[in-house]
């Protein structure tokens, strides 16, 4: 059958029953699709457009206008429209005079918000929903005969998916073939240990946990590999049918945004609180005398409340933190919740791997190390030239150019990578270490050419638990071998013999001895070791052995048999691959050692350092040898020179309180397995430590799932860590995590400068109105004006200064640059709470400045009070002491973007603040000077004096706050010596 034949439309029938007791043919042919070759291109498009996309759930939108009632529904805006309908009526008994300014200025400044409210929600998930985009799982299947990686979002039924270990399976499918393809379905039925799937037809329906036929969406590929055509998509899933119990779509509040909310509702009741003892007082102290009265008191106190309780919070929050993330994926880190950020900034711990993390994985085998000496190979990266000399003079023939040519030969026949040459430059495919060997085989002359005869039949595939991989190859005239290499500790372990030139010798202790003396040695000199074995395997020979023959070979592989594939070996297309499991990784002949170098990242040395000031503990967890972990960890300042590293089989030998102890004192694990890195996780967060974990192989998920931070490989990642992390780094730097760590502070300390500076003029306008309503008879205020009721701001000024001036260089405060060095603290402890007693005391301090400052300007320029004298009226007054108050409010930022530093302190380098600053003082120059403006706002003109008391006035709000930032620096330094 054509690729992708059938038309579109015409679907696969629904009714098909069980696909798990059809044959897999009967399954292709009801989707229509050749299992060699894939659904054409054009096929999948229409497919998915009929059966929509691969998805558990739509992600579910809200109509603008639900979204607009939300912004209503604040049970203090119904109150503050309630008082605006109150105040309308009141307008109306009394004779509907002029016009009711307050109401609709109110009413205006509540719908500008409610947009203001949309817009910012509208970033915060479009910001989110751009994260999904960059963190989407992908899937490999075949299309028109070629295997291409698309969104698994695009998968469609009929599609062929390629399946291969740490794949995440991408929709429900039928397998057409299974290479001990091992899935673990835990997610879906709860079985905790892997499934060996199967592709043979089975008789009978069963129940999902016994299909072994099938794949299943969500689940994960821990071994082996697998084809299998998809049957059902999306919610048409076995996942999409649970998926009804797991709302996968709900973001979680983190922490930080539980508590923001709980400190919002905080200061919402205390907020009306005061907002009701000021009607009281004012109801009281000054009577009331009219209808008038009732309403200028009701809307000052429910616009006090509204302007001051924070309920905007959570949505600024969400920018914020969304903007973070962006930046924060600029620089190669993509974090895939905004929760995750904090608890990056919090992050106390890193435990990360080392090879392609801290190193290049660039890996160069310089050394050949065998029972006849040391060769050494010259040469850098993957040119596959370079000399190849026995101290410093080339390598002549004899057994040891015999023995290293076996060792690179069988390294690289046993072996998935590929090399080839593009446009001049030497390009792998594949795992690097295998690459190297690869590289090094084409170094000695010959080696490659005579790889040709070698067919490859099975494998043991490599693990990071096994920490070895095996190959079945079988020569021309059938006789056929298992090659192997892996971890030279582990591999010795199932070596009974050892190669000499060109025959081989028993291998007794001593021998074992001085090849874990010369591993030990290169080890200690940074090289990464990997040994090569080798046996015959009469088992798998072509033509049935004969008896005998076994003894006569023992010393095979001669002659063709060291040859390589320097070239691409490849996957065998044998029909019918050789059974091959670990029982036939035995009595191999050990071979030799290569030493491979992986250079260092240059860039991990200073970012340790800089981790490591911002008392951030680094551990290294490797599969790789403890000496080569160890020296690499000292050349990159993660542990002192000679410092000690552990083993897994030493974590292992230690009981709970041994474990604990090494973990507290130890930085340095190698030789480890996945299920150590667990332990190891959870030993720290026991301790109470904050552990970001890197992984890049299916079994990590554990770890990383367990950890606070999960951190996944983009590059050499699979999709099952990617799912299992909270973050994913673009580039499999190290650095990037550290970098990844700044930025997770620098967001949080913006989230305090911007609470900071919300509560400063929060508490600056309640005070404000507290003191001067509490105070009026000593300020001058009560005997202002006559019966009518005297406030010292007018409702419609609250919500001027806290909805229209404040809100942009609040929003400014959440993109600040850094000021002081986040990484110059330690991190911030877990339990922290956002806003400590320092924090809580610069908000009173200054909050008390600008309600002061505000009431003595309105003092000085009415007659009596504190300060005699004035000679304005109530207006003018009010007028100077409200602009006092917007210009404390637009200075005030400065103040807020450092618990210690001074405000002048990067003066201008947030040009959004400056920019919202210079907005701010726009504004309120035009509602003081602007008659229609005046109307509303009940702000009269200033003269020159006027406005010179009220900024200089305004200033006090910097200079009170840098004398008290001078203070507590000079106690923080004393304290310090
Ligand atoms: N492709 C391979 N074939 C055979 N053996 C290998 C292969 N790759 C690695 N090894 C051996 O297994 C050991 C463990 O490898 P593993 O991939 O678990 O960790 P690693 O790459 O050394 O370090 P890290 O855990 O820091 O990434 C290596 O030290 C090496 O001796």
């Amino acid at each position: 059958m054509p690729a992708g034949g059938a038309p579109p439309g015409a679907a696969p029938d629904p009714s098909v029953p069980d696909p798990s007791v059809l044959d897999a043919e009967e399954v292709a042919r009801a989707h229509r699709v050749d299992p060699a070759a894939g659904l054409s291109d054009a096929e999948a498009s229409a497919r998915l457009v009929e059966h929509g996309p691969n998805e558990l759930r739509a992600a579910r939108t809200h109509p603008l206008w639900k979204r607009i009632v939300a912004q209503f529904a604040d049970p203090l805006i119904i109150l503050l429209l309630a008082a605006v309908v109150i105040s309308i009526a009141a307008w109306i008994i009394e004779g509907a005079h002029g016009a009711p300014v307050d109401a609709i200025v109110i009413a205006v400044i509540i719908v500008a918000n409610a947009v203001l409210g949309l817009v910012q929600e509208a970033r915060a998930e479009h910001a989110v929903a751009a994260l999904a985009e960059m963190t989407e799982a992908r899937s490999q299947v075949l299309r028109a005969g070629r295997i291409v990686t698309v969104p698994a979002a695009e998968l469609v039924p009929g599609d062929v998916l390629v399946l291969a270990e740490g794949d995440q399976v991408g929709a429900d499918g039928r397998l057409l073939r299974a290479n001990s393809l091992h899935i673990a379905e835990a997610s879906l039925t709860g079985e905790s240990q892997p499934v060996e799937k199967d592709a043979a037809t089975l008789s009978a329906p069963a129940s999902i946990g016994d299909r072994n036929d099938m794949v299943f969406k969500g689940t994960a590929v821990t071994r082996g590999t697998g084809r299998a055509i998809v049957t059902a998509t999306g919610m048409r899933t076995e996942m999409g049918a649970i998926a009804t119990m797991l709302d996968e779509t709900e973001s979680e509040a983190s922490p930080l945004q539980t508590e923001v909310g709980r400190l919002g509702r905080m200061l919402g009741r205390v907020v009306i609180v005061i907002a009701l003892v000021v009607m009281v007082t004012l109801a009281l102290v000054e009577g009331i005398h009219s209808l008038a009265d009732v309403v200028t008191i009701l809307l000052l106190g429910v616009s006090l409340a509204v302007a001051a309780v924070p309920e905007g919070l959570p949505a600024v929050l969400s920018v914020v933190l969304a903007l973070g993330v962006q930046r924060m994926a600029k620089r190669n880190a993509v974090v895939k919740s905004l929760s995750s950020v904090e608890t990056l900034g919090s992050a106390s711990v890193i435990c990360t791997d080392k090879t392609g993390t801290l190193t290049q994985n660039q890996m160069t085998i310089e050394r050949v190390v065998t029972a006849s000496g040391t060769v050494e190979l010259g040469g850098v990266g993957y040119r596959p030239v370079g000399s190849a000399t026995v101290g410093g003079r080339p390598l002549e023939a004899g057994p040891l150019r015999e023995e290293a040519e076996l060792v690179l030969g069988a390294g690289s026949l046993a072996n998935d990578a590929q090399l080839a040459e593009v446009d001049g430059t030497w390009r792998i495919e594949g795992d690097p270490t295998e690459a190297a060997f690869l590289v090094a085989a084409r170094k000695l002359d010959g080696v490659p050419e005579r790889a040709a005869g070698f067919e490859r039949t099975g494998e043991v595939p490599f693990s990071s638990e096994r920490k070895m991989m095996s190959t079945v190859h079988r020569r021309g005239d059938g006789t056929a071998y298992v090659l192997s290499k892996g971890a030279p500790d582990v591999l010795l372990g199932r070596c009974t013999r050892v190669r000499v030139g060109d025959g081989s010798a028993v291998l007794d202790d001593a021998g074992r001895e001085r090849i874990l003396g010369e591993v030990e040695a290169l080890s200690a000199n940074a090289f990464r070791t990997l040994g090569v074995a080798y046996r015959e395997a009469p088992e798998f020979d072509a033509v049935p052995a004969v008896s005998g023959v076994d003894a006569g070979r023992a010393a095979a592989p001669e002659d063709g048999a060291t040859a390589s594939a320097a070239g691409q070996p490849g996957r065998a297309a044998a029909s019918a691959p050789d059974d091959v499991d670990e029982t036939h990784e035995r009595d191999l002949v050990f071979a030799g050692v290569v030493g491979i170098i992986d250079p260092p990242r240059p860039e991990v040395r200073p970012a340790v350092a800089e981790a490591h000031a911002a008392g951030i503990r680094i551990i290294m967890i490797t599969g790789d040898h403890p000496a080569t972990a160890a020296r690499i960890a000292a050349d990159l300042g993660i542990i002192e020179p000679g410092g000690p590293a552990r083993t897994g089989a030493e974590l292992d030998a230690m009981d709970d309180r041994e474990f604990r102890d090494a973990v507290r004192n130890v930085s340095v694990f190698a030789r480890v397995s996945p299920a150590h890195k667990l332990r190891i996780v959870d030993v720290l967060q026991a301790d109470g430590q904050v552990v970001a974990m890197t992984g890049d192989g299916v079994n990590d998920a554990p770890a990383l799932k367990s950890a606070d931070i999960g951190i996944a490989m983009g590059i050499t990642g699979t999709e099952v860590t990617k799912e299992a992390a909270r973050m994913v780094l673009a580039d499999d730097d190290f650095a990037t995590i550290v970098e990844a760590v700044r930025e997770g502070r620098v967001i949080f300390d913006n989230i305090r400068k911007f609470l900071r500076y919300l509560l400063y003029s929060n508490m600056g306008e309640v005070l404000t109105v507290f003191l001067g309503v509490v105070f009026a008879g000593v300020l001058g205020l009560s005997q202002a004006s006559g019966d009518a009721i005297v406030v010292p701001l007018l409702a419609t000024q609250i919500l001027w200064i806290n909805l229209v001036t404040d809100s942009a260089p609040a929003l400014a405060m959440g993109v600040d640059p850094e000021i002081d060095d986040v990484m110059a603290r330690p991190p911030r402890g877990i339990h922290d709470r956002v806003i400590d007693g320092r924090m809580w005391a610069g908000i009173a301090s200054t909050g008390l400045t600008m309600s002061i400052a505000t009431l003595l300007v309105i003092d000085v320029f009415l007659p009596g009070g504190l300060i005699p004298g004035g000679t304005d009226g109530i207006d003018v007054a009010r007028t100077a002491g409200f602009t006092t108050l917007v210009f404390m409010a637009l200075l005030a930022p400065f103040n807020a973007r450092s618990e210690y530093s001074s405000a002048f302190r990067g003066l201008l380098s947030n040009r959004w603040l400056l920019a919202a600053v210079g907005l701010g003082i726009v504004l309120q120059v035009l509602v003081v000077t602007l008659p229609p403006l005046q109307t509303a706002f009940g702000t009269a003109p200033l003269d020159w004096a006027h406005w010179l008391v009220a900024i200089t006035a305004a200033t006090l709000v910097i200079w009170v706050e840098e004398l008290r930032k001078a203070w507590m620096r000079w106690r923080r330094s004393s304290r310090r010596k």
